[in-house]
């Protein structure tokens, strides 16, 4: 490394080593980023290490300290021609040093497509030197913690009794509610229903339990204590008459401000929590189009701020926050170190 003068050990005053300790770290910094991909991602990450981290962001979020997190609404560009979006979530955690951004392109595929609903990409950045440390894949990331999310909205919102889960949806966020679902709590009963038997079928034997397909939403739904819509659909697919007093809605798709998974009877009658207000009233169709009150974050029952009013139907409206990513992202970066034995 060049210091403008030929050196030698023996010239080095503290000063000097330290410059060439930082010059190092700098070199160090400058470096090309850390690749983690889809299979590294899936053996580092684990819910029984992710969801408390993520609850404890969902808290400090709601705080809106903003050496704790600041997380502006995401940046949302249409992707007409392909009729999707390109989401992109920047997240920093002063207190906690990440620096993260997310690029999710998220689409409204034909039926029968095989293409992707959902594609991210997540970056950690230095945020002192600037520089990207580690990019990594975002499908696990994003199925992981979403779905942990939702298992804390279960966690807080649904009555201690639950004995029927109901996912409504068959896809990638379906298989990750489940297995979330099914480590945080004992059901006796877990339907699902999608679009097509067949890919309902297909969900049931991706799954280690037993899981009963129904042929309706409402056969799926009556009698359930706890509700996942994890659909692409753009109209209403769960009916407020058919969901009994008291359960939990974690609704998850309809992340557009005209697409909806909710009828306006279930939005008027639930409580309705949500990840971020500011996210829900840009980003909700269930929320904006039926004109229902956000009752609270779930940072804001996290921190006591609000209650939890278990004994009500409640709905957790999830859009999805780059703090979300941010913490799994570091999680994964953390992890990865550790088994490389780096410091
Ligand atoms: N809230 C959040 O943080 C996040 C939300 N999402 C949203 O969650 C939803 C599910 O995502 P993935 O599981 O990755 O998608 P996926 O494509 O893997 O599965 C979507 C499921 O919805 C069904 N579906 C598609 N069109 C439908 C329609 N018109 N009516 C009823 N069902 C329909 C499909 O058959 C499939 O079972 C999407 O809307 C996605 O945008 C995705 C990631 C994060
Ligand atoms: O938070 C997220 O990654 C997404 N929310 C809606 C689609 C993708």
């Amino acid at each position: 490394m060049h210091l403008g003068h030929s050196v030698s050990d023996s010239n080095f005053g503290p000063i000097i080593k330290l410059q060439l300790h930082t010059r190092t770290a700098e070199v160090i910094m400058a470096g090309p980023p850390v690749i983690i991909w889809r299979n590294e991602v899936e053996q580092l990450l684990q819910y029984r290490e992710l969801t408390p981290r993520l609850e404890e962001a969902l808290g400090k979020f709601s705080r809106r300290d903003s050496a704790e997190v600041i997380q502006p609404v995401r940046t949302t560009v249409p992707l007409q021609k392909h009729s999707g979006f390109l989401g992109v979530m920047p997240t920093y955690m002063e207190n906690d040093g990440v620096l993260c951004t997310k690029f999710v392109c998220f689409y409204k595929r034909e039926e029968g497509s095989t293409l992707p609903a959902t594609k991210a990409t997540v970056m950690l950045l230095d945020p002192e030197y600037g520089n990207v440390k580690a990019v990594m894949d975002g499908e696990v990331i994003t199925g992981m913690r979403t779905a942990a999310v939702s298992a804390i909205s279960a966690k807080l919102l649904m009555r201690p009794e639950a004995e029927v889960l109901t996912i409504l949806g068959s896809g990638l966020q379906a298989l990750s509610h489940y297995n979330v679902f099914t480590e945080m709590f004992s059901f006796k009963e877990i339907r699902v229903w999608s679009r097509t038997r067949q890919s309902a079928e297909g969900f049931c034997r991706s799954v280690s339990g037993p899981v009963t397909v129904c042929a309706s939403v409402e056969e799926a739904v009556r009698g359930a204590d706890a509700i996942v819509t994890v659909t692409r659909c753009t109209e209403p697919v769960l009916f407020g008459q058919w969901v009994k007093p008291g359960a939990h809605v974690a609704a998850v798709g309809a992340c557009r401000p005209n697409w909806r998974e909710l009828d306006d009877v279930l939005m008027k009658e639930a409580v309705v929590y949500t990840d971020s207000r500011e996210g829900a009233m840009a980003e909700s169709g269930d929320i904006i189009l039926s004109g229902a009150e956000v009752f609270a974050e779930l940072g804001d029952v996290i921190n006591g701020v609000k209650p939890a009013h278990r004994d009500k139907t409640t709905v957790f409206k999830s859009l999805g926050m780059g703090v979300e990513d941010a913490v799994s992202a570091q999680l994964v970066f953390d992890q990865w170190k550790a088994k490389a034995s780096l410091p």
